[in-house]
């Protein structure tokens, strides 16, 4: 059986994809979900069938009901031994990658993160559980680097990434099963979990927002990103930053962006006296433009920008808003489909370098 993880409040359809790929000739799709997944099971259940799942199992104990990565991977550490997969899938968000490396650390099993093409080591590409080898290729390093590998184990663990190849297979629409398994989990597996949860007040994140306005070292301080705030409200978006912003205590970690921040696709990213590390860069990177407004035009963020402005920010950002302010106001009031990168065009010189 090859068993798919519902971490998250969506079911990834990639997902069932590749384990029905993977799949033994004989071999059913199963899922795992937690209860404190924000979905009714019955939704979820109904939503899988569609991807030929069969069965959905529902983890059930107290400390599950809210987020802890610990006592969710033990958890299902224990259904792993307890159903005996050939292999388990999850999504590589943050919640799959943590509740699947606790699951591996504990069952002893190895795992491949971030895979973006997994196929089974059988010349048909089909049915090849049997010597339990899977080639795949995964990104590394924040998603600069791809890599192939083989992952050979009696159980074999990965997350999957969205951008992952979805392969062709024959799909038949499954009426999914629900079936609760209670499991034990000592307390102390509890220590990390979610207490709280704040909205934020526009509702949008910084993995949401379609423009981020984030600032570096070059901001100077927490005073100079007042104006970048007003600049990302004014374009509908929310403030980022580097990790020299958080490390200086100028922003909260969840304002970073990158590697060991949160990596974003935005439709306009504004980076302000941010020098482009690859460790910064491959958190922002996928976003479809780029602005860099740097006083170094050898900077690699404005190497890599879709536009650059040589400049120092404390004049170009305060010249954006007076021109926003000029025209009447803010994208976001005259139309939030509007490009933002429209908006801050005439501020825009030609690409550097
Ligand atoms: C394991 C690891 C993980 C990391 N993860 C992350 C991560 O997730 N996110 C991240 O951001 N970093 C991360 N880093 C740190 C990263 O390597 C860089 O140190 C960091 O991104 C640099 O931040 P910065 O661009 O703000 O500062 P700097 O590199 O110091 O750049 C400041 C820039 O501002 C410009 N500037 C200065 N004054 C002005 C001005 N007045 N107007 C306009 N421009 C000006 C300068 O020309 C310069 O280009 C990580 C590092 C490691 C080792």
């Amino acid at each position: 059986m090859q068993l798919v993880v519902v971490a998250d409040a969506a079911v990834v359809p990639e997902l069932p994809a590749v384990a029905r790929s993977v799949a033994g000739r004989d071999e059913a799709v199963e899922a795992v979900t937690f209860a404190g997944v924000e979905v009714p099971a019955g939704d979820l259940a109904r939503e899988l069938g569609g991807h030929g799942v069969a069965r959905l199992h529902v983890v059930l104990h107290e400390l599950l009901d809210e987020y802890a990565p610990e006592a969710w991977g033990s958890a299902l550490a224990t259904l792993i031994d307890r159903l005996g997969p050939s292999g388990v899938l999850a999504p590589a968000t943050h919640r799959g990658t943590e509740i699947l490396t606790h699951a591996a650390a504990r069952a002893g099993l190895p795992l491949a993160t971030n895979c973006v093409r997994l196929t089974a080591d059988d010349a048909s590409g089909h049915g090849g559980a049997g010597d339990g080898t899977w080639r795949l290729t995964r990104t590394r390093s924040g998603g600069v680097l791809l890599e192939d590998a083989e992952l050979t184990a009696p159980v074999r663990l990965a997350t999957v990434a969205a951008a992952v190849e979805t392969p062709q297979v024959p799909l038949q629409a499954a009426d999914c099963e629900v079936v609760e398994s209670a499991v034990d989990v000592p307390p102390e597996l509890a220590r990390t979990r979610v207490a709280e949860r704040v909205a934020s007040e526009t509702g949008l994140s910084l993995s949401t927002a379609p423009v981020v306005v984030s600032g570096g070292r070059g901001v100077g301080g927490a005073d100079g990103f007042v104006v970048l705030e007003e600049l990302a409200e004014r374009l509908g978006g929310v403030v980022g930053c580097s990790r020299v912003a958080t490390n200086n205590g100028w922003r909260p970690h969840r304002d970073q962006v990158g590697l060991t921040g949160t990596k974003i696709a935005a439709d306009l990213y504004i980076a302000c006296g941010i020098s482009g590390a690859t460790q910064h860069w491959v958190g922002c990177m996928d976003s479809a433009v780029i602005l860099a407004i740097n006083t170094d035009p050898e900077a690699p963020m404005m190497q890599r920008a879709t536009y650059a402005v040589e400049g120092d920010v404390h004049e170009v950002v305060p010249a954006v808003l007076a021109e926003i302010r000029r025209r009447g106001g803010a994208a976001a009031a005259a139309g939030s489909d509007r490009s933002a990168a429209e908006e801050s065009e005439p501020a825009a010189a030609p690409p550097v370098g």
